[in-house]
């Protein structure tokens, strides 16, 4: 069965879709069976991967909203491996629509239920909001993994999405758990980098993961490649410390 984690953080680009698709990939490397979801209507885990959102028939969308089955919406990716829930900017209209659906928040828990056997992580994308969408993704999942932006306010937003965690654990899924906190874009180079990181080791302690992702140009080039780091640049810093992230993350949960 699927271990199935969300990555999300109300603050926008913090690295939540950079993670996810070095995440998934460098698990999918490791011999891991791996869906990726792409809950976010910005679509950019979709397009990292390599979909062409242009020419989909059903997205994510078709899913949570017209009970499209789920098995005819995936798609494999540019990673052997991954596979891709993908996404379109049509997913913007199901935030407003879910209000009135039954189960408005259980949707892709149960659509996520029948592949969950196929695979050994789910790995959900989420936009930077604490609406529907990520309340979908918290209820399907088992954990909840926080990139937080090692830059100034890193921590701003952080009480009140852990509140959120812990409301859906006192209602929707009593099982969640918080995976733990991943620093991303890390300047070693500057004061401030070093302040935040220690900052938030001192408040979070041993939920925030070893591995730290630094700042490169790279890795913010491969979605544009329509690639992973890994596939696009395997010897760059980038590839070497999602592959390290990925070992930790299966040290965790197998
Ligand atoms: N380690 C990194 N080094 C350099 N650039 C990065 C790094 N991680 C992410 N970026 C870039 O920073 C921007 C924001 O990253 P990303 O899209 O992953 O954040 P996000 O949290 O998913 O954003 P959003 O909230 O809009 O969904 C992107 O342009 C991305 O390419
Ligand atoms: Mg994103």
């Amino acid at each position: 069965m699927a271990k199935i984690i969300a990555l999300a953080n109300q603050k926008g680009g913090v690295g939540k879709t950079t993670t996810s698709i070095n995440l998934s990939a460098a698990l999918a490397k490791a011999g891991k069976r791996v869906l990726l979801v792409d809950a976010d209507p910005q679509g950019n885990a979709s397009s990292g991967v390599g979909v062409d959102k242009s020419t989909l028939e059903s997205d994510i969308y078709d899913v949570l909203i017209q009970d499209t089955p789920v098995n005819e919406v995936i798609l494999p990716s540019s990673t052997p491996g991954l596979d891709i829930l993908p996404t379109t900017i049509q997913l913007s209209e199901a935030e407003v629509q879910l209000v009135d659906l039954p189960e408005r928040e259980y949707r892709l828990s149960k659509a996520l239920a029948k592949v969950q056997a196929d695979y050994d992580y789910v790995i959900i994308d989420n936009p930077p909001s604490l609406g529907l969408l990520t309340i979908n993704s918290f209820t399907a999942a088992d954990a909840v993994l926080i990139p937080v932006q090692t830059e100034f306010y890193a921590l701003e937003g952080l009480g009140q999405l852990i509140n959120t965690i812990e409301l859906v654990r006192q209602g929707l899924n009593p099982d969640l758990e918080m995976a733990g906190i991943l620093l991303t874009m890390y300047d070693g180079r500057t004061n401030l980098g070093k302040q935040v990181s220690e900052q938030v080791r001192t408040y979070f302690e041993d939920r925030v993961y070893q591995t730290v992702i630094p700042r490169s140009v790279r890795l913010s080039e491969a979605p544009s490649y329509g690639q992973a780091i890994i596939d696009f640049d395997p010897k760059s810093p980038g590839a070497r410390l999602y592959t390290e992230f990925a070992k930790e993350v299966m040290a965790q949960y197998g």
